[in-house]
């Protein structure tokens, strides 16, 4: 017997149909927005538009698609939380990097879907890909930039496109995370070298044993400085998930196309494998083998 069912009057169990009619669910939304007007799923839903034969680009394009939208969304919480800390209040922008953190780490598992596709599969549609690459995602690089991975040479793919430009050329001109985070550490009293909390934030940021002994300040003091303990451990969790999508790029890349040159221009794996090797908050490494 149906563990639900039940005794008397109410014994019959309603129809499927009858459920959503005792459910008092609105059914007319000739008159009130409906969930596809609220998410204008008219216009995302009819943006996947394959150029190849191949039965796989849609999941190529849908995985960029949805990762670019996630990106969107990573950049808002990250510009968020870089405005927080620039205002003292370490608690919203503790919530904000959590989530940047979450998405990464969204993003990571994703490229267990990808990899569902053989090579074979990929080879079909890839000459349909032209010279497009995501070394041209705006998106990502903003984030770059925002992390302060600041390379000049990524604004060019943009300059034919002046509104995406000025939006890159913001995110690479303004002080990343990590400046915000030392100049916080600044005002909290914390020894900081003035070179790093006024300077040109176009310039890669080098890595200084200054910098590394004010953070230690901070790992061997916790009680005294714990929202600032706080922000280096959300910094630690934010490139820790950054790295694994990095290797999970490469890996999946390597697995896809080998060592074949990219539609990009780059030489592909071998491109990747140096991006390994960006180090995003440096001292936030090093600190620990003097712990
Ligand atoms: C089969 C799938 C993929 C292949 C074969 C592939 C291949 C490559 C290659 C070879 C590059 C180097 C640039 C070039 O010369 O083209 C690159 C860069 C890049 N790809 Fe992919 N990729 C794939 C999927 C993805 C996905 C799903 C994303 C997510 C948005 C992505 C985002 C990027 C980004 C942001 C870069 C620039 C990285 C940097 O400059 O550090 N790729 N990809
Ligand atoms: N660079 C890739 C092409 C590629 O992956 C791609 C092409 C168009 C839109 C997004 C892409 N994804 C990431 O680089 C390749 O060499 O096959």
């Amino acid at each position: 017997m149906c563990p639900h069912a039940q005794s008397g009057a109410e014994a019959k169990p309603s129809a499927p149909e009858s459920i959503v009619h005792e459910e008092k669910a609105q059914l007319d939304f000739s008159r009130s927005m409906s969930y596809g007007d609220y998410l204008q799923l008219d216009q995302v839903l009819s943006a996947q538009k394959p150029l190849s034969p191949a039965h796989d680009e849609l999941l190529f394009i849908v995985q960029h698609q949805t990762s670019e939208l996630w990106m969107k969304l990573m950049l808002h919480e990250l510009r968020g939380a870089i405005r927080h800390i620039a205002a003292d209040e370490l608690a919203p922008a503790f919530k904000m990097l959590a989530r940047v953190s979450k998405i990464m780490e969204q993003l990571v598992h994703a490229w267990d879907v990808l990899a569902t596709m053989t090579p074979p599969e990929y080879t079909a549609m890839r000459p349909y890909l032209g010279a497009s690459s995501g070394f041209q995602s705006y998106q990502y690089r903003c984030i770059e930039y925002s992390m302060g991975n600041k390379n000049p040479a990524m604004l060019k793919p943009h300059e034919h496109r002046p509104d995406l430009l000025a939006q890159v050329r913001a995110s690479f001109d303004a002080p990343s995370l990590y400046d915000e985070a030392l100049r916080l550490m600044a005002r909290r009293g914390i020894a900081v070298p003035a070179e790093y909390l006024e300077r040109d934030w176009t310039q890669p940021y080098v890595a200084s044993p200054a910098v590394e002994a004010a953070w230690l300040e901070v790992y061997r003091n916790p009680q005294q400085h714990w929202d600032l303990y706080q922000l280096g451990e959300e910094l630690t969790d934010l490139e820790d998930a950054f790295r694994l999508w990095r290797f999970r790029h490469v890996t999946t890349v390597e697995r896809v196309i080998g060592f074949k040159r990219g539609t990009g221009g780059t030489g592909g794996v071998s491109y990747l494998r140096k991006m390994l090797d960006v180090v995003l908050f440096p001292e936030i490494w090093t600190l620990r083998t003097a712990l």
